[in-house]
């Protein structure tokens, strides 16, 4: 088996895995709510706050026989001098087998200044490329490295405004973005439920629909706004918490009407952060694998929450959550991200970033047999290399 020769890091803005990175006017940046909207000026747009400051992560690993993986994650320049300056140590001159020591290596090797957040994320990109060059290594694409797939393909809902329009293109579901928060007091409250209500009528009874809250409630709006939601079939209700407090999800739980799920996780990393969420009241728990600590960990991840019971439907993340999904009973289905400016057609998620990037067709997907996770680097895409470790004249190369 070869040996890992080099790990290079490159950062690409405008779009990629740091899907916010868009330009103006996408939907993903008009008026959501967050945690900063307690802040009038940092209401009407997230990029406003910084949402996409950090930009994409690509982690390239090349082996000694030529062979070459990569991963990405969102983490711009900050990540890749972690993975250049730190992690890199780890990975270079050991077999591409080996990839449990090389996690172990990283997370405590940096778990003094890590843990959770940015480190994470940088981890998780290192270890989506050891898979992607496993998997071309052995010629096996991962979902088959992870045991094989438990189903023929997989079905999706729909992130983004238009879940009528989602339904029509066959997805199972349509999440929404919550548009108000507690800053806006009533009158946003009600807007919220009109808007819901609204969209009801669109899609009629037996559509899914459900409020991706993106960590802007409080336990008292949260426990509000679903009962009045109840009455609109809302399925559930998505991260209405500041992630660490595991507490207040145990309250929300407990205040919330019965068939409603309350889902999170996406902003939560390693198999300790989601024991928490699965241990204080979290319905299904959606890791992000670029961020929770890539593949590896979410292995772990992923049967701590069957050992609860609880399904793993992870954060979109394209096909680095596909090939997990597809081999996992416990994830029935996936997330698509609707990534088109106006959310009216179906997009690769991580446009420009992958060739041959496979998206949801009548809101299914078979997930090609290609090794890897079976996607190349769009050589049209510019990469650079701020922290190479060579000369830093190198052209940066792409394969
Ligand atoms: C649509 C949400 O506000 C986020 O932008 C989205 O990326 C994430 O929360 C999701 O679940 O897709
Ligand atoms: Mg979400």
């Amino acid at each position: 088996m070869p040996r890992i020769r080099q790990v290079r890091a490159y950062v690409v803005r405008g779009g990629g895995a740091d899907y916010h990175d868009q330009g103006a006017g996408h939907w993903i940046d008009d008026h959501i709510a967050t945690p900063m909207a307690r802040y009038p000026q940092y209401r009407g747009s997230r990029q406003a706050f910084g949402i996409n400051v950090l930009g994409t992560l690509v982690v390239q690993v090349e082996a000694d026989d030529g062979t070459v993986g990569f991963g990405v994650t969102t983490g711009g320049e900050p990540g890749a001098w972690i993975v250049e300056r730190h992690l890199a140590r780890f990975v270079e001159g050991q077999p591409v087998t080996d990839i449990e020591r090389m996690w172990d290596q990283m997370f405590l090797a940096s778990v003094h200044y890590g843990r959770k957040g940015l480190v994470l994320n940088a981890i998780s990109g290192v270890d989506l490329a050891l898979w992607d060059l496993l998997g071309r290594v052995r010629e096996e694409p991962v979902y088959q490295l992870l045991g094989g797939a438990v189903r023929d393909e997989l079905v999706f809902y729909a992130t983004g405004p238009r879940p009528d329009l989602a339904r029509q293109l066959g997805f199972i579901g349509g999440k929404l973005p919550l548009r108000h928060g507690p800053a806006e007091g009533s009158d946003g409250l009600r807007a919220n439920l009109a808007a819901l209500g609204a969209m009801r009528e669109k899609v009629g009874d037996d559509f899914w629909l459900m409020w991706d809250c993106w960590m802007a409630l409080d336990v008292d709006y949260a426990t509000r706004l679903a009962h009045a939601a109840d009455d609109v079939g809302l399925r559930w209700l998505e991260e209405p918490l500041l992630p660490d407090d595991y507490w207040a999800h145990a309250e929300l739980r407990r205040r919330l009407p019965a068939r409603m799920l309350l889902t999170a996780g996406e902003h939560e990393a390693t198999r300790w952060g989601f024991r928490l969420l699965l241990e204080h009241g979290v319905d299904i728990i959606q890791p992000d694998v670029g961020w929770c600590g890539g593949i590896t960990e979410l292995l772990r991840i992923s049967a701590l929450a069957d050992a609860h019971g609880k399904a793993v439907v992870p954060h979109g993340s394209s096909v680095y959550s596909y090939h997990f999904v597809l081999s996992r009973p416990n994830s029935p289905f996936a997330e698509f991200l609707m990534m088109h400016p106006d959310a009216t057609e179906v997009v690769p998620m991580m446009s420009p970033l992958l060739a041959d990037e496979p998206v949801p067709r009548d809101g299914r997907l078979t997930v090609p047999d290609r090794p890897g996770f079976g996607v190349e680097l769009n050589p049209d895409v510019s990469l650079v290399r701020p922290f190479s470790r060579e000369d830093p004249r190198a052209p940066a190369t792409t394969g």
